[in-house]
């Protein structure tokens, strides 16, 4: 958690991808993104939060053009004309949903992944089209699994053997053959923390290709009436950052999927996941390109095939935090400040802010670093910056969003800390401990601000309690 020394925020212009495109920094050193002064003034002025709390900012543009980006470049790079069928790209809503954000993404004509009922519920009736919709889950309710096939998504993603005999099952109640692909655990181990891989032995995710379980899902699939194999999947964890994972994962499904189609399986798609790394603080490298990640995967799955002497799937991804994260930065209002003595014995400077683990979990789950800076003023025209621990303000010591960042020595009540990077896992992952209220999302595009998610208020969790 000690960084080796304190986290300096880059300016836009020093490291543009860690901001949205249109953050920008006047001549007055205000912050701004999609033309939208980041001001609690200026903000409220646009239709922002009438008072000072903390906020999410996205820039909607931004959000559009990641996505349409990563479309083009997965079907420039999966198109030959021949043997190359093109390919299909399914945002993770888990990264963050809301029914703007589904348009706007369907419009640019990605797919949706969802991972439970509530993410389903809202896909579809922000108007996803089902073909385009999948399910993921490993406990899936019989819920979950009535409605995906009531509504006709297009793919359910199978994560266990009994699950395939409970959608038999409520396949045939309900009269519908139900679409299915097979997570497979290729044994790739990848991703920046335990919690967020997934494709090696020992996890929760997934049908083993080691000990034959995938296969014999595959095979299970085949075999039964009421059900239809349209895939496997494979996704072996999130924020990665080298490619190499992704290729061997991809070798190790491709071979599964010859395999099954000598023994006469059609299997006409293979998911490659998602979990495509996105640079943070200025300590990370600027990430792969989505042209590069493309043009990555497209290669080994070509060449995989070729050796292999079998024709190309459809090949889809699933990319959730590479679409969203850089495209949003959270805003906090400054409370209090203080000075604390180290073990070490010097002085650490505190900041407060409104907010914190509550709505970014990241830093305390997963040591994630963010950095932070001012967005009412420029910092670079501070006098002095101090090392400084950006804390929020719920009762955990632990909380804490930023353990050494730098920061100007006179940051005070009033300012505004910009963290940048929050747009996926922040607010979906926000939760109501304090029985604080989760930030709204506010998208900024052309000098205008529209809710994408309202504020929740103390009203929303108070109708929760039958004994109000
Ligand atoms: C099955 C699946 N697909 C896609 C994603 C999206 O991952 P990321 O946001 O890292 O792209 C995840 C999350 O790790 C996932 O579990
Ligand atoms: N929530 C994780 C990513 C996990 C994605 C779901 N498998 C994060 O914030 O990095």
């Amino acid at each position: 958690m000690n960084a080796p020394s304190p986290l300096r925020c880059p300016e836009p212009a020093e490291r543009p991808d860690i901001w949205p495109t249109t953050a920008r920094r006047s001549d007055v050193g205000v912050l701004s993104i999609g033309g939208v002064e980041l001001t609690y003034e200026a903000l409220a002025a646009a239709g922002g939060p009438e008072e000072p709390q903390p906020v999410v900012i996205c820039d909607a543009a931004a959000a559009t053009g990641r996505a349409t980006v990563w479309q083009m470049a997965m079907s420039e790079a999966f198109w030959d004309g021949y043997g190359m069928n093109g390919a299909r790209v399914y945002y993770a809503g888990k990264a963050f949903l809301c029914a703007a954000l589904v348009r706007a993404l369907t419009d640019a004509g990605l797919g949706i992944d969802t991972a439970s009922l509530g993410e389903l519920t809202l896909a579809l009736r922000a108007g996803a089209n089902p073909a385009t919709v999948g399910l993921h889950g490993n406990a899936k309710s019989d819920a979950e699994i009535d409605f995906a096939l009531c509504e006709g998504i297009g793919r359910i993603i199978i994560d266990s053997l009994p699950e395939i005999d409970r959608i038999v099952g409520r396949a045939r109640a309900l009269g519908v053959e139900a679409p299915l692909m097979v997570r497979v655990t290729t044994g790739v181990h990848a991703g920046g923390h335990t919690f967020i891989a997934t494709a090696h032995e020992d996890q929760k995710f997934g049908l083993s290709l080691a000990t034959g379980a995938a296969r014999a899902a595959a095979e299970k699939i085949a075999a039964a009436d009421g059900v239809r194999l349209v895939g496997l999947h494979s996704h072996i964890g999130s924020q990665i950052m080298e490619l190499d994972g992704f290729a061997a994962a991809a070798r190790a499904v491709l071979t599964l999927r010859h395999e099954l189609q000598q023994a006469g399986i059609a299997v006409p798609e293979v998911d490659l996941g998602g979990g495509y790394g996105v640079a943070y603080t200025e300590r990370d490298a600027i990430a792969p390109t989505q042209k590069q990640v493309a043009d990555e995967l497209a290669a080994i799955v070509r060449t995989t095939c070729a050796d292999l002497g079998s024709d190309v799937p459809v090949i889809s991804i699933e990319p959730g935090r590479s679409i969203i994260a850089p495209t949003c930065v959270s805003l906090y209002p400054v409370v209090a400040t203080k000075d604390v003595m180290t073990e070490d014995g010097f002085t650490r400077r505190y900041v407060a802010v409104d907010g914190g683990m509550s709505d970014n979990i990241r830093p305390v789950l997963y040591d994630a670093a963010y950095s932070a800076t001012l967005a009412n003023r420029d910092p670079n025209a501070a006098p002095a910056h101090v090392r400084t621990r950006v804390v929020g303000k719920h009762c955990e010591s632990g909380d804490i969003l930023i353990p050494d960042a730098l920061l100007p020595g006179d940051v005070a009540p009033g300012d505004i800390i910009a963290v940048p990077v929050t747009g996926a896992y922040g607010r979906a992952m926000a939760s109501n401990y304090n029985m604080a209220t989760r930030p709204g999302v506010l998208a900024v595009a052309g000098g205008a601000a529209t809710w994408w998610l309202r504020p929740e208020t103390i009203d929303d969790l108070l109708a929760l309690d039958p004994g109000l």
